[in-house]
């Protein structure tokens, strides 16, 4: 046992984050040390977010993401968050550069310490996204669950942010939506042959989204942040919205905006809780109480 990575615990509006600090090896979290560390109440967790030396040049860092069931996402907004807040902590400096799975991204704390990520352009091909079957319009899909007749959920904008997104979108409160049984129908639903990130959101004003999100491989959170890029660009291709909006998620409000120059910039809080160390194979670890480590990885 080697407990000799050290993470940070944060949240980005309540969606769990785990930052590991995986630089100078060549090793990677281990699916199974996911699994372990989810399993603990106390290291629970949405994403790991392990942060690897640079792998081309230009960037700054590699950042591995991994969901609590031990598959790797391409994206997570929530999660860049809390990398840029504890890099911050360590290093004085406020912008960075990262490569994931999903391409190259920029990302800044700001003067009010909130911080802003540029999720990078959105996708709305069917092959992009991807579906299983070709659809030329992707601002809403056939797609339903529910009686036939009668569906409870359906046709969804469809959008990939870095990863794969439904927007379902719906008039009355999106609490009253039993997300915890239709998100798995949904994210494993054939027409999804890579799963996807399923929200229901209500349009409340062209500048107000209001979403709740069940993860691919995660489950229900607090608060996605590719979800909430997701129904924003969904809502403003089909004129639910204007290209700049509040999205209130469970944990709290993201800003959300869609360039002019087709980016997506999220903006929104990060939260440090505690720091530890973990070994990455197994997902054994111990907290960290030493003052150095307050506040950063
Ligand atoms: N929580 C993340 C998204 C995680 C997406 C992940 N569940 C996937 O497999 O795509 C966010 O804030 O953007």
């Amino acid at each position: 046992m080697a407990l000799d990575v050290p993470f940070a615990k944060m949240n980005g509006l309540g969606n769990l984050i785990i930052v590991a600090d995986m630089r100078g090896r060549a090793d990677a979290i281990a699916p199974a040390a996911a699994v372990a560390l989810n399993a603990d109440p106390a290291t629970r967790f949405d994403q790991i977010m392990a942060i690897h030396d640079p792998r081309v040049d230009g960037t700054d860092y590699f950042v591995d993401i991994v969901n609590s069931d031990g598959t790797r996402a391409e994206a997570c907004g929530n999660g860049t968050r809390c990398v840029v807040q504890a890099l911050s902590a360590e290093t004085g400096r406020q912008a960075f550069t990262f490569q994931t799975k999903a391409g190259i991204l920029n990302a800044e704390e700001l003067s009010d310490g909130l911080i802003s990520v540029d999720m990078g352009r959105p996708r709305f091909r069917w092959d992009e996204i991807p579906l299983a079957e070709e659809f030329h319009d992707t601002t809403g899909i056939e797609l339903q669950i529910g009686p036939i007749d009668d569906p409870v959920l359906h046709t969804p904008s469809v959008a990939n942010i870095g990863n794969p997104h439904a927007v379902f979108w719906v008039d009355g409160d999106v609490w009253s939506y039993d997300l915890e049984r239709f998100g798995p129908l949904l994210e494993n639903h054939p027409i999804f042959p890579q799963k996807a990130n399923i929200s229901v959101a209500r349009v409340v004003s062209p500048e107000h989204i209001v979403i709740r999100t069940w993860e691919r491989g995660a489950g229900l959170t607090q608060a996605c942040g590719s979800a909430a890029c997701a129904a924003l660009v969904s809502a403003a291709r089909t004129a639910r919205t204007g290209r700049k909006a509040t999205v209130t998620l469970p944990g709290g409000d993201l800003r959300i905006e869609w360039r002019d120059d087709n980016r997506v910039i999220m903006t929104g809080p990060a939260e440090w809780e505690f720091s530890g160390t973990l070994d990455p194979a197994t997902g054994d670890w111990e907290r960290d109480e030493s003052p150095e480590t307050q506040g950063a990885v």
